[in-house]
């Protein structure tokens, strides 16, 4: 039998409306305490489907000074800012459009570079020139969005990579595989430096992802999305019921 034992806090709501709802309010606190504490806040947003509808909603809290705001990204596909699988676009399209942010604040991943490679590096220095350092000498984003895949990948770790074993490198270029593009992604000692995790699911398909990374026991390269559980920060599962496996 296996234990599942959810790390942080669970909040299961009646469907992804609701998700978008409670994520967006639950985000825009997070980043107010930031900015409360620090007078700046550092942002690291997901890509795919599931959290845009958050950041229509969030874009219309008139209470954050986006100007004080760096927004940084968890992952990338190999493609041109303008392409309709852009993370970036998406995030631009739901929120950073729509917000008085500066365009020195907002930190795009250059999936289209023809070196990935030199694009991570690029990004890691990024990061750690306008991020705040922890003790251990890693930058620690305050607020950070992390999406779940259905095959249990999260930022763009995916199940049998090595990359979840990646631990010298903030940031790093994954290769393409079968059914996907090249991708840049941030790596696990960033996941587990975030300050306050906001990670969001919706529908069943997320039910079995959900109960391996909740599960006592497993293997990170068989479901990478495990490595959330190591956040040092505090962390919120914000989930509709389908993805919960309650209804
Ligand atoms: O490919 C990706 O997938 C994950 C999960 O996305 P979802 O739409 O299934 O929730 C996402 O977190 C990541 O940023 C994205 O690149």
């Amino acid at each position: 039998m296996t234990t599942k034992v959810v790390p942080g806090m669970l909040i299961a709501v009646p469907d992804g409306i609701a998700v978008a709802r409670e994520a967006a309010s639950r985000l825009a606190k997070l980043i107010l305490d930031a900015l409360d504490a620090q007078g700046q806040a550092s942002v690291a947003l997901s890509g795919g489907g599931t959290p845009g509808p958050a950041y229509a909603l969030l874009r219309e809290d008139a209470r954050i000074d986006w100007s004080k705001v760096d927004v940084f990204f968890v992952d990338e596909r190999a493609v041109p800012p303008d392409s309709p699988r852009s993370n970036f676009r998406m995030v631009q399209e739901a929120l950073l459009d729509h917000v008085s942010i500066p365009p020195d604040r907002i930190h795009r991943m250059r999936g289209e570079a023809a070196d990935r490679g030199a694009a991570a590096r690029e990004y890691a220095s990024q990061i750690r020139a306008r991020v705040r350092h922890a003790e251990t000498g890693i930058p620690e984003f305050d607020v950070a969005v992390y999406g779940v895949g259905d095959d249990g990948h999260t930022a763009s770790l995916f199940p049998g990579e090595p990359s979840v074993d990646v631990t010298d490198r903030l940031v790093i270029d994954v290769p393409s595989a079968a059914k996907r593009e090249a991708r840049l992604s941030i790596t696990v000692p960033l996941i587990e430096h975030t300050r306050a995790a906001l990670i969001v699911a919706v529908g069943k398909g997320k039910q079995e992802a959900l109960e391996r990374i909740w599960s006592t026991s497993g293997d990170v390269h068989h479901t990478p999305g495990r490595v959330l559980r190591g956040v040092r920060g505090s962390i919120t599962w914000v989930i509709d019921k389908a993805a919960g496996g309650l209804g």
